[in-house]
């Protein structure tokens, strides 16, 4: 068994990675944790989410935050479900080259996808200060970058937006089918669970109603370029459901690109892939919420080359908590949808 053990249990995506851990049978969910100071420490996991009730009792213990190189010594695999500014803290420590076996980190946040130290720091707002562990940090976008993440130590899961935009836009870009003289457009809209668990007033019940945010300023515009490879306008929306992210993304097609082709692009990138499903109709945030999967659905304007591709996510697990897993699955040698679909 896999010993591992979660920081930042008490928050959306770390008690999703609780529940799917707790059912994998490769995996041991051995210890939670929150930080020094939380308000939710010594409380149980099923106190703070009351669908655990009963369930994952398990302590949500206070970290150590002078000790983490003896928490990395201590389990096999570590997820850090935490803010960026604490997982940048505290990743020296946990992958400290003085610990002999060091766990293999799984960090939820943005803190190591873009490798650009001033790109990060102007959408971050901090400076990063861990230039070796940040070359290092394999991006975990589990269904492109298998082979990587197989012998990673430190994996940067993506964000929820990047990772329904990129799973859409991956397959057109590697086959050439994108015309870049226009940016691909990526609007896209996210339940309030994606803000976090902390009380915020633009994220409180009475003031969300369907907006537009961070436009041209979201930090997940460069972690999609980085990602993809060709610039791309994303204006992400809050929406006033609580889980699930429904992007809609135009694209011009370079000259001449048929639906054959198109179709025949997904097929290849995805055909053997259980988790993204090709649909025969424009998928709903409904219909993938509480589940893994990421659902995709295309059609192509024949008379402009414009092409609009739908892609639906539960925020909470294909963009976050059911992609760690599968890039835990990757890594310590398992079918990378073990314990998420039969
Ligand atoms: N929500 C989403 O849809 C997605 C989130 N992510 C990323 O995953 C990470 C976790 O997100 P999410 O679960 O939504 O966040 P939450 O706010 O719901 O939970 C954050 C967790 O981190 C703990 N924590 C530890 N240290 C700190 C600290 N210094 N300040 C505040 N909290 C701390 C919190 O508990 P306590 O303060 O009690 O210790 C809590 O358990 C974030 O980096 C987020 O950006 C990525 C993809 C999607
Ligand atoms: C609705 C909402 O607020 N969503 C979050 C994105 C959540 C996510 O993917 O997290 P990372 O911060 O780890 O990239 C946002 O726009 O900041």
């Amino acid at each position: 068994m896999i010993k591992t053990c979660i920081i930042g249990a008490s928050g959306y995506t770390g008690a999703e990675l609780a529940a799917l851990v707790h059912g994998h049978d490769q995996f041991e969910l051995a210890a939670l944790f929150v930080s020094a100071n939380s308000a939710d420490a010594g409380k149980s996991l099923g106190d703070i989410h009351p669908q655990f009730f009963n369930r994952i009792e398990l302590p949500l213990q206070p970290i150590d935050e002078a000790n983490l190189c003896a928490l990395a010594e201590s389990f096999d695999l570590i997820f850090l479900a935490t803010p960026h500014e604490a997982s940048h803290k505290w990743m020296k420590q946990l992958c400290s080259e003085k610990s002999a076996n060091k766990a293999v980190i799984m960090d939820l946040s943005g803190a190591f996808r873009i490798k650009d130290k001033h790109k990060f720091a102007e959408y971050y707002g901090f400076e990063h200060h861990a230039d070796k562990l940040l070359a290092a940090a394999v991006y975990g976008l589990a269904d492109w970058h298998q082979e990587q993440i197989k012998n990673a130590d430190l994996i940067a899961i993506p964000g929820c937006y990047p990772t329904a935009s990129l799973t859409a836009l991956k397959p057109l870009q590697q086959n050439a089918l994108i015309d870049t003289a226009h940016f691909p457009i990526i609007n896209a809209v996210s339940g309030v669970t994606g803000a976090g668990r902390k009380a915020a007033l633009n994220s409180s019940f009475s003031e969300v109603s369907l907006q537009a945010y961070s436009v041209l300023g979201h930090r997940h515009q460069p972690e999609i370029i980085d990602y993809l490879g060709t610039d791309v306008i994303f204006t992400p929306h809050l929406g006033n459901f609580k889980r699930g992210i429904l992007a809609t993304i135009t694209v011009k097609t370079s000259a001449n690109v048929t639906e054959r082709q198109i179709t025949e692009a997904y097929q290849q990138a995805y055909q053997d892939n259980p988790i993204v499903r090709f649909r025969n109709s424009w998928p709903k945030i409904d219909d993938v919420v509480g589940t893994p999967y990421c659902d995709l659905f295309w059609k192509l304007d024949n008379k402009t080359g414009y092409l609009v591709v739908t892609s639906a996510i539960d925020n909470l697990l294909k963009g976050a908590a059911s992609q760690a897993m599968q890039c835990a699955n990757l890594r310590f040698g398992f079918e990378t949808h073990a314990g998420l679909v039969n």
